[in-house]
């Protein structure tokens, strides 16, 4: 029997809708995939940075997820912003029952900085929910955070790509290169090989939610029964699009565009008009 492909997001809220769940969301519809989403906090923030963050209680937090496994069944899961110890192991407790594919975004700092992890739940995040992950997918300070070593040439990104796997027991490890210099490489250990996927960076502070949107894409492919390289290979080629042709919106570091892949700017932006009725 075929089935619909559907992805669950685990993950926090941005109002403005370009990282966390609404880009989750957005990204998934774009990869073909049936969108679903359980949210751990709710976090006021916009363009500009975080204004203040509240955490769904975890009772609420478990009983999102049974309303989702109990009906459904989504064919991989990701994660996003888990900001405490209590909600990584009730979210862990349920992957583990579950077994079900994970792409871990380790979410740590928003783009503006600002923190979205207590610090103890970063030992969790190593040490629960990292061995349950298909591919964890983390950038240069989540790396370095993660394996407690600092991370400073492609050759480090990929030593630190392969101890996620070996030895701190990560399916595979996708180390992503948007803080370094250079062009945007990032390094994917999988299965005993290591896979770049390079793209030429683009100069644009446009970089709100790049590691949601390409984490939860490379979930949608996975979903659609891709294998992990394929997958990465698809959802960066679907990232460095939506960076490449930026929207404009907002007063400081701005979404990604995720209707770069299927629409030109010209069919995108239309007249404003204004409306006058009431
Ligand atoms: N300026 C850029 N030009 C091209 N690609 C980029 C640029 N910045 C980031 N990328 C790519 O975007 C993807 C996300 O990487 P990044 O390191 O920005 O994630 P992140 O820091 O987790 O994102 P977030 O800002 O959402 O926390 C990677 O594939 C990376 O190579
Ligand atoms: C909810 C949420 N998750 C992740 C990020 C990282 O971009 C963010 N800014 N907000």
């Amino acid at each position: 029997m075929k089935e619909v492909p559907m992805a669950l997001s685990i993950a926090g809220t941005d109002p403005t809708g370009g990282a966390g769940i609404h880009a989750d969301l957005k990204t998934f519809q774009e990869c073909d995939t049936y969108g679903m989403a359980v949210v751990t906090s709710v976090v006021s923030q916009n363009t500009e940075g975080v204004r203040d963050v509240w955490h769904v209680p975890v009772e609420l937090i478990k009983s999102q997820l049974n309303a989702v496994f109990e009906d459904t069944r989504p064919q991989a899961v990701k994660t996003g912003m888990l900001a405490t110890p209590e909600i990584i192991n009730s979210v862990a407790d349920r992957i583990e029952a579950e077994k079900v594919p994970l792409v871990v975004d380790p979410v740590m700092v928003a783009t503006s900085g600002d923190s979205l992890m207590e610090e103890e739940t970063e030992k969790l995040m190593r040490t629960r929910l990292l061995p349950l992950a298909t591919i964890i997918t983390p950038n240069k300070d989540e790396a370095e955070k993660l394996i407690g070593q600092s991370i400073s040439s492609l050759t480090e990104a990929k030593e630190a790509a392969r101890h996620l796997v070996e030895e701190l027991g990560a399916g595979s490890a996708l180390v992503k290169g948007g803080h370094f210099s250079g062009d945007a490489t990032d390094i994917l250990y999988a299965g005993n090989e290591f896979y770049y996927f390079s793209a030429p960076r683009t100069e644009t502070n446009h970089t709100h939610g790049t590691g949601c949107t390409l984490s939860a894409a490379i979930a949608a492919k996975l979903a659609r029964g891709y294998n992990i390289a394929d997958a990465v290979d698809e959802s960066k080629q679907f990232i460095t699009e939506a960076i490449s042709q930026p929207l404009g919106i907002g007063k400081g570091n701005g979404p990604v565009n995720h209707f770069a892949s299927r629409l030109t700017r010209d069919e995108l932006f239309v007249e404003r008009r204004m409306y006058h009725g009431k």
